[in-house]
């Protein structure tokens, strides 16, 4: 059953659309991902879904209800992560949970919250002095206190070290297990391969793709990516007529990189025994998120959004 639904969404910023028509519906207790180029309308998307910004045209539903019209029932039903500008330096972990859960009528247990992200240790400590990762974990705790539905989660682990975002994945997949669906949007290729059920890529206000990530790194158009150093020259055309190919390259030490698909590997083979060309270093590996991304966005700011740890 589908907890959000957006059809037709529109948003324009002084004439300029920035959210051009977009549609997607999220079933209740997955984790859906948002990807896409920096500028492409993500953050105007999910704040139209959390009553934030108005739409100019089309529909949004939470629950069945208007995040605008019946903004205080949305807010009640659905938990949005702050920004670090909004909350006070001196404030403690333990003061910020009581205050939010002062605006809730049926909060969640605050200890057993606090528990749960592992902020227990952390109740007198204040805002300014948390680690980004425990500053992490409190907009997460913050982001449940109202015992929501959903949870919205905006690039939550950009700027977090590799082992710390690894930890917030994990906090994220229990939320989703305790059956809070989570809207979430990510730079990070790797955390939407491994969190999401479904992602959708938008790209200059539309969306380009929407499936599982292993259906998007199906659906690019070079799933398989060879690459090897021949024991001689071959000829670059022979290369670009295998089946499936969608583009070659040489480096200066001669390695072939091709990306291509199964039947790409199979004729490679074949072209290599007929010119009596052995293959040094093959390797044959599938194309990830990241192969996806860029095939989906191309030439779209989307270089700014390769996971750099990979
Ligand atoms: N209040 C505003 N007034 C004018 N333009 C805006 C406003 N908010 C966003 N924009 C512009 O709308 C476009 C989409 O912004 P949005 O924040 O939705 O993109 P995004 O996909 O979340 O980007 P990023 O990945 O960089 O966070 C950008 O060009 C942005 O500069």
């Amino acid at each position: 059953m589908s907890i959000i639904e957006v059809k037709g969404l529109r948003r324009a910023y002084g004439g300029r659309p920035v959210v051009d028509g977009i549609s997607f519906t999220v079933d209740e207790g997955e984790i859906f991902g948002i990807l896409g180029p920096n500028g492409a309308g993500k953050t105007t998307t999910v704040e139209c879904v959390e009553g934030l910004r108005v739409p100019d045209a089309g529909t949004v539903r939470v629950a069945g209800l208007d995040p605008i019209a019946d903004h205080d029932r949305v807010t009640r039903l659905l938990g949005a992560q702050l920004q670090e500008s909004e909350l006070q330096p001196k404030l403690t972990v333990g003061e910020a949970l009581e205050l939010y859960s002062a605006f809730y009528q049926d909060p969640a247990d605050r200890g057993h919250l606090a528990d749960r992200l592992g902020l227990t240790d952390l109740l007198g400590r204040r805002f300014g002095k948390l680690s980004g990762g425990q500053k992490q974990r409190l907009f997460i705790a913050l982001a449940l206190i109202g015992n929501p539905r959903v949870v919205v989660l905006d690039e939550l682990t950009t700027g977090l070290d590799p082992r710390s975002r690894r930890d917030t994945w994990r906090l994220i997949e229990e939320v989703r297990d305790s059956g809070v669906t989570v809207l979430l949007v990510t730079h990070f290729m790797e955390e939407a391969q491994r969190l999401c059920d479904r992602v959708a890529v938008i790209d200059r206000g539309r969306i380009a793709a929407l499936d599982t990530p292993a259906g998007l790194i199906r659906g690019a158009s070079a799933a398989t990516v060879i690459s090897f150093t021949p024991s001689r020259p071959l000829d670059p055309a022979d290369l670009t007529a295998l089946p499936a190919v969608t583009s070659t390259s040489r480096d200066r030490d001669g390695r072939i990189t091709l990306h291509g698909a199964d039947d790409t590997v199979t004729a490679l083979l074949s072209l290599l025994a007929r010119h009596s060309v052995t293959a040094g270093r093959l390797r044959v590996v599938d194309a990830t998120l990241d192969d996806a991304f860029l095939d989906l966005t191309a030439g779209h700011g989307a270089t700014d959004l390769i996971d750099r740890e990979s």
